[in-house]
């Protein structure tokens, strides 16, 4: 497969209902510089179109992109803007492939309950598109997300909705005091290289493999804990009762994409917990109907509509929910809770909104509540517990004046908790989990019983090196202060000092880093933005995700506006758009209204970074001199006010599309490094001042009515195209 000079993703949901507005103006304007931009498919339906070849006609069937650019990151040649996509829960995998069905694919049902080798190996092929599937293959780097210069002044001057915070909140985090990850967690580095077997050794002395011939190389840091079920199913009912007794919403936040084995397991268990009377009484009825807790409460009721005793089940689960906490709704409208879809609340996102909000959910009756978020884990808890703390101690933050957290994550080669879902496991029975070594050592070992969760995560020395490095020079560059996030209680953190301190020592920088735990750095470092200065947490892989939501959404109202760069470990780029997620909701306003809200300024950053980052790889100077008329084009944007409005009627991201169109063509036309670049972009840019008034007319012309993309996973290119090229004197322009 030739490569184009800049691979842009084909993604789902928003971000690809807005490429295809988008792509078409960012290819027209690159040939200018004999640079193509190509796509490559890391949707959801385009990797499960890709895993079934023999289901699929000539025509249906798809090269393994993923895979392609899997390769790709690890040469020096790898150019790609890389979009937010689906990690897919089970509802999310089993409504792809039904629609997918539905549209004349032969593809196999999801088995929910595999019982013939030929059903596990269906599902062992559909589980390895699920969850956070496409992020870690990319991620051959480690992660610099900060916000742009201009993007951070304009968000000063123009400041977000925040809600108030009052010092008698009742909103709170609970988590886990003792047999969680957290507590249980051992670690140690490898001093060579080790091939581990992972087993379980019952009671009765019999030996079940839970994994063979793990390999890592030397300096690797490996960890491994357990959370206990019982431990997390007491927590879990004691929180029920606690939150009936302190009036106010339960919610439950976890990371069932990124987090794919052990997460959507803690939701069945808060399934199971909520609903106690109802699994207690009628638990064989639930298990015979085919009831899966993991996959939530919206298939559990479309299930039981199926079993029996439908009636009496659903007005068992009708009672125990009234005699429960109100449930914080993802949609009060349509009576969707916390609980009905595992991916539905992700943790990264959903308490940042919560403390924007002022610490406030919505309940079952559709108004803002105080709220308890119940985070079982207690590795990270902390960092939300004490932003909640600050801001009921000073408010809200303004950011009229708030400074700025800029984050440097260690994430190169599935670095820690993310890289950890092979080797998790739900524990069969009870017995002592081992990790063996070739010479027969055990390097960690653990008492569980039976449906305790177990994993183990690893570290490899090279990634932590360059992560260290890289904050060494972001550090450099800012000047600022710099936090390494970790907790020297922690084993593993630990470990990762043994590494840090000794890098810092030799480049002669320990003293213009700190190192604290998470709740110590999140105290410190909102104190820092409340006097408008710049932090930069230095973290590990999983408090970089929650950190590049927490921050942006406060500072900025969303990480949509994120500027998020992989400096990946063989040469090459990965640029990533925005540090968000695909916004579902979005999707929906569109085919309802013909409005899109997505906000494409993280597009526009990575693009311009990458045209940049082209011009010095390639010696392209026309890549550069565009690359620098589109950081012109996004100030064009913000100073303008031109980004997508909330509401329909409003100027959408079509809109957006043609104002940084103009802005990036006068740019060019005006810049005099490249004449020969100018004059080809001064019609251009003529014709498209000309046209405004008509061209945001015709957009104007066609929002407010329902429209038809084809599908919801798998669009139809042209209706999609023309629902988001609605303006026919600016597709004649571009061309
Ligand atoms: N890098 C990746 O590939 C990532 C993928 N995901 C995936 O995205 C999906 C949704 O995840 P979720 O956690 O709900 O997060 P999202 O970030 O998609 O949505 C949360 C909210 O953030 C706001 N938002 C996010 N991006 C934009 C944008 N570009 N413009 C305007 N507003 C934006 C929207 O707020 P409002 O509704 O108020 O407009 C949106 O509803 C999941 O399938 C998840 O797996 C999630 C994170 C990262
Ligand atoms: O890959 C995913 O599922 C989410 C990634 C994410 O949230 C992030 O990197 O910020
Ligand atoms: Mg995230």
């Amino acid at each position: 497969m030739d490569n184009p000079d800049i691979v842009y993703t084909k993604v789902d949901e928003a971000p690809e209902l807005a490429s295809a507005s988008f792509l078409p103006i960012v290819q027209r304007f690159a040939s200018e510089a004999n640079v193509t931009v190509g796509t490559r498919d890391i949707s959801l339906a385009g990797r499960i179109i890709a895993t079934f070849p023999e289901n699929l006609t000539e025509e249906q069937r798809q090269t393994d992109d993923l895979a392609h650019l899997g390769q790709l990151v690890k040469t020096p040649e790898a150019n790609v803007i890389k979009l937010p996509n689906i990690s897919a829960s089970v509802p999310q995998l089993v409504a792809a492939v039904t629609e997918l069905q539905s549209q004349g694919y032969d593809l196999p049902d999801y088995p929910e309950n595999p019982a013939t080798d030929a059903e596990n190996a269906i599902r062992a092929r559909y589980d390895a598109i699920k969850g956070s599937a496409v992020n870690p293959v990319l991620r051959e780097g480690n992660s610099d997300r900060r916000a742009a210069v201009a993007v951070k002044n304009y968000a000063q001057a123009n400041p977000h909705r925040m809600g108030v915070w009052s010092s008698d909140s009742k909103t709170t985090v609970s988590t886990m005091s003792a047999d969680d990850f957290r507590s249980n967690e051992k670690s140690a580095t490898l001093t060579k290289a080790a091939t581990v077997r992972i087993e379980l050794v019952a009671k009765d002395g019999s030996v079940t493999v839970l994994k063979d011939s793990v390999s890592y190389p030397a300096g690797t840091v490996v960890d491994a804990t357990f959370m206990s079920a019982k431990a997390l199913d007491t927590f879990l009912l004691d929180q029920v009762a606690a939150t009936k007794a302190a009036g106010v919403l339960f919610s439950i936040h976890l990371k069932a994409t990124m987090m794919k084995v052990s997460d959507p397991i803690i939701f069945g268990h808060a399934v199971k917990a909520f609903l106690k009377p109802v699994f207690d009484q009628y638990g064989d009825d639930l298990a015979a109907a085919g009831v899966n807790p993991n996959s939530g409460l919206g298939a559990l009721l479309d299930v039981v509509a199926t079993s029996p005793k439908a009636t009496e089940i659903q007005k068992a689960i009708e009672e125990a929910i009234a005699d429960n906490p109100p449930l914080y709704m993802v949609n009060s409208d349509k009576g969707i809770t916390n609980l009905h879809v595992p991916s539905d609340v992700i943790i990264d996102a959903s308490i940042p909104a919560l403390i924007r909000a002022g610490g406030k959910g919505w309940g079952p009756d559709g108004s803002e509540s105080d709220t308890n978020c119940v985070i079982p884990d207690s590795s990270y808890a902390a960092v939300y517990d004490e932003a909640i703390k600050n801001c009921k101690s000073n408010g809200a933050l303004d950011p009229s004046t708030a400074g700025t957290v800029q984050n440097v994550g260690l994430m190169a080669q599935k670095a820690e908790e993310y890289g950890s879902h092979p080797t998790t496991f739900e524990m069969p029975e009870a017995g002592t989990v081992r990790m063996v070594l070739e010479s027969g050592d055990v390097l960690h070992e653990h008492e569980v019983e039976a449906g305790d969760i177990w994993r183990s995560a690893s570290t490899r020395q090279a990634p932590i090196e360059d992560w260290v490095q890289l904050a060494i020079d972001r550090q450099a560059l800012e000047e600022c202060q710099a936090i390494f996030w970790l907790d020297a209680s922690r084993a593993h953190d630990a470990e990762l000092l043994k590494y840090v301190k000794p890098l810092l020592d030799k480049a002669g920088v320990a003293d213009k880093f700190l190192i604290l735990a998470p709740r110590e750095a999140t105290a410190l470092s909102f104190d820092t933005i409340r006097k408008g200065d710049t932090s930069i947490a230095v973290t590990g892989n999983v408090l970089r995700d929650y950190l590049t939501d927490l921050f942006p959404i406060l500072e900025l109202g969303t990480s949509a506006k994120m500027l998020s760069i992989v400096k990946l470990m063989q040469g090459g780029g990965l640029f990533e758009t925005g540090a968000g997620g695909s916004a579902p909701k979005h999707v929906q306003q569109l085919v309802e209204e013909n409005h899109l809200r997505w906000d494409s300024l993280g597009e526009f950053c990575a693009l311009g970074e990458s045209l940049k980052y082209l011009a010095q790889v390639k010696d392209n100077p026309k890549a550069m001199v565009l690359g620098k008329a589109v950081d012109a084009a996004t100030q064009g944007i913000l100073d303008n006010d031109k980004s997508p409005g909330r509401k329909v009627g409003q100027p959408d991201n079509r809109d957006s599309h043609f104002y940084f169109a103009l802005y990036w063509a006068q740019a060019l036309a005006a810049q005099t490094e490249d004449p020969e670049m100018a004059t080809a972009f001064e019609p251009l840019a003529k014709a498209l001042a000309d046209s405004e008034e008509k061209i945001v007319a015709d957009f104007a012309a066609v929002q407010g009515r329902a429209v038809d993309t084809g599908g919801y996973y798998n669009t139809d290119a042209a209706k999609t195209a023309a629902v988001m090229r609605p303006s026919a004197t600016l597709n004649d322009i571009i061309g």
